[in-house]
């Protein structure tokens, strides 16, 4: 690793004394670690391996082979390194009841799923990320997550500032100079230069400034780096307070989780350096917009809610067999609509939010895709397979072993032998399900992304499991 001489200098007038011992952990291995989702998970991990802050969250001691491993294409868990997860904590300690929640820079996703998981029951949560092909990897990660009350976006912070005072919480985790990243990731140290790290600021002022008119008044943002220098952390804090009269709201940490407070000013913020904490570098703090007399008027947005919604559903080809409404649990808890060829649900309880939303961002994904139409077959949604919402007893359902499941995710045929009818059938691995295929007699269609297919063509010799324990 060949560290530039400028960030050097920059950070041991930050560090002083501690400077040595950090730069020796940027040359140590990083700990491994995964968040499993509470909702899929088929057990639990070692306790003494929890990563302390985060009740998901567990160090590992070796690397498993994860892409041989079917339960985590099936979102039973994520792999996060252990800093990041402060997320859940933080959503933990301040948010009580079900919020409208926006994370903002989202993709691939890690913290989307640790929120989704975290959030009180019922929240709504917008996932969104400016970069198209990147959305693309958020979008496949929270339909693997399995939440109906999920709705990913590909905007940019300009197109919120329209939801004046809407959202209750916002999560910037913004892109910056990715210090923090150094020892998993060279790249990161190639592209890293103090003109870079100026660069990152005003784009992270910017980002704070559209976004600022979309949180409610007495609203959370909580503001996140995966870097060192105080220009993106502290003063960044600083220019909130001054320009926006934003409060710094403290978290409850403990003294062995070793996490470091402010390196310059007094406010209370969030550092986790490698030499001291157990992840990769990271900074979060948590900001309170004052409370004023202003309300959020729902009904103030100025867009046609009924027309919006006609001129969506006005081409659609497809009709709703009052059966498909049966493919989830509780239906009458969902709206449920069409789209060209395609049948979709939605939590009821947040139908006018999603025409709300759709009327001014670019929607790549919303609650529970149902079933698309392919001449006459209705052909359910991935999604549908890998929801929580998905009632199984609509659907045969076949369990597969660990080969014949490398062999689905690769989208090859798998085969199937038995008394099982013809037509769509779920597949599960260890009873969670993994995805669907066509039984057609002689041979089965199989049916899973084939842009998420597994493309390795080795099989290691010797997996790396992940250590469940099972629940008792
Ligand atoms: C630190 S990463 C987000 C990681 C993600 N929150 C997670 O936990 O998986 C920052 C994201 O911001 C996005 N981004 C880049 N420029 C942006 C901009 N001008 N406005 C908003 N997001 C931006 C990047 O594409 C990147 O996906």
């Amino acid at each position: 690793m060949n560290l530039p001489k400028a960030f050097i200098s920059r950070t041991q007038d930050l560090l002083k004394d501690e400077y040595p011992a950090f730069e020796r952990a940027l040359y140590e291995e990083s700990p491994i670690s995964v968040r499993l989702n509470p909702s899929k998970a088929p057990g639990i991990l070692n306790k003494s391996k929890q990563v302390p802050w985060s009740i998901n969250g567990f160090y590992l001691d070796k690397r498993p082979n994860f892409t041989f491993d079917p339960l985590f294409h099936a979102g039973v868990y994520y792999v996060q390194e252990a800093s990041s997860m402060f997320l859940g904590h933080v959503i933990q300690q301040y948010i009580k009841t079900p919020v409208r929640y926006l994370d903002l820079c989202a993709a691939p996703g890690g913290k989307t799923t640790d929120a989704i998981s975290t959030l009180p029951e019922g929240s709504l949560i917008v996932s969104n990320e400016i970069l198209k092909n990147r959305a693309h990897v958020l979008v496949e990660n929270v339909i693997k997550w399995g939440n109906s009350h999920c709705i990913v976006t590909n905007n940019s912070a300009e197109d919120f500032s329209f939801f004046k005072n809407y959202f209750d919480v916002i999560l910037t985790d913004v892109p910056c100079s990715g210090e923090g990243m150094f020892r998993k990731d060279a790249d990161a140290i190639n592209e890293w230069s103090t003109a870079n790290v100026q660069k990152c600021v005003e784009r992270q002022k910017k980002i704070l400034h559209h976004i600022w008119e979309a949180l409610r008044p007495g609203g959370l943002l909580i503001y996140s780096t995966c870097t060192y220098n105080v220009e993106e952390d502290e003063e960044i804090i600083e220019f909130l307070h001054q320009n926006y009269a934003a409060e710094i709201l403290p978290v409850e940490t403990l003294p062995d989780w070793y996490i470091k407070k402010a390196i310059k000013g007094n406010f209370p913020v969030y550092r986790f350096m490698p030499h001291i904490t157990k992840g990769e570098g990271f900074f979060m703090a948590v900001v309170r917009k004052p409370e004023t007399s202003e309300k959020r008027h729902e009904n103030s947005f100025s867009y046609d809610k009924h027309n919006y919604r006609k001129k969506t559903e006005k081409d659609s080809k497809i009709s709703i067999l009052p059966e498909i409404k049966t493919w989830i649990n509780h239906p009458e808890t969902f709206y449920t609509w069409t789209s060209s060829d395609r049948i979709q649900a939605f939590p009821l309880h947040y139908k006018d939010d999603l025409w709300l939303l759709s009327s001014r961002l670019n929607i790549l994904h919303s609650g529970i895709p149902l079933c698309y139409l392919r001449g006459k077959d209705y052909i359910p949604e991935h999604a549908l397979a890998t929801s929580l919402e998905l009632n199984r007893n609509a659907f045969y359902c076949i369990e597969i072993s660990h080969s014949t499941a490398i062999t689905y995710l690769k989208r090859e045929s798998i085969q199937i032998s038995g008394n099982i009818p013809r037509g769509h059938i779920l597949v599960t691995y260890q009873n969670i399900p993994l995805g669907w295929i066509k039984n057609i007699g002689n041979r089965t269609n199989n049916l899973y992304p084939q842009e998420w297919r597994i493309r390795s063509k080795h099989l290691p010799d010797k997996l790396i499991n992940i250590p469940w324990i099972k629940k008792q």
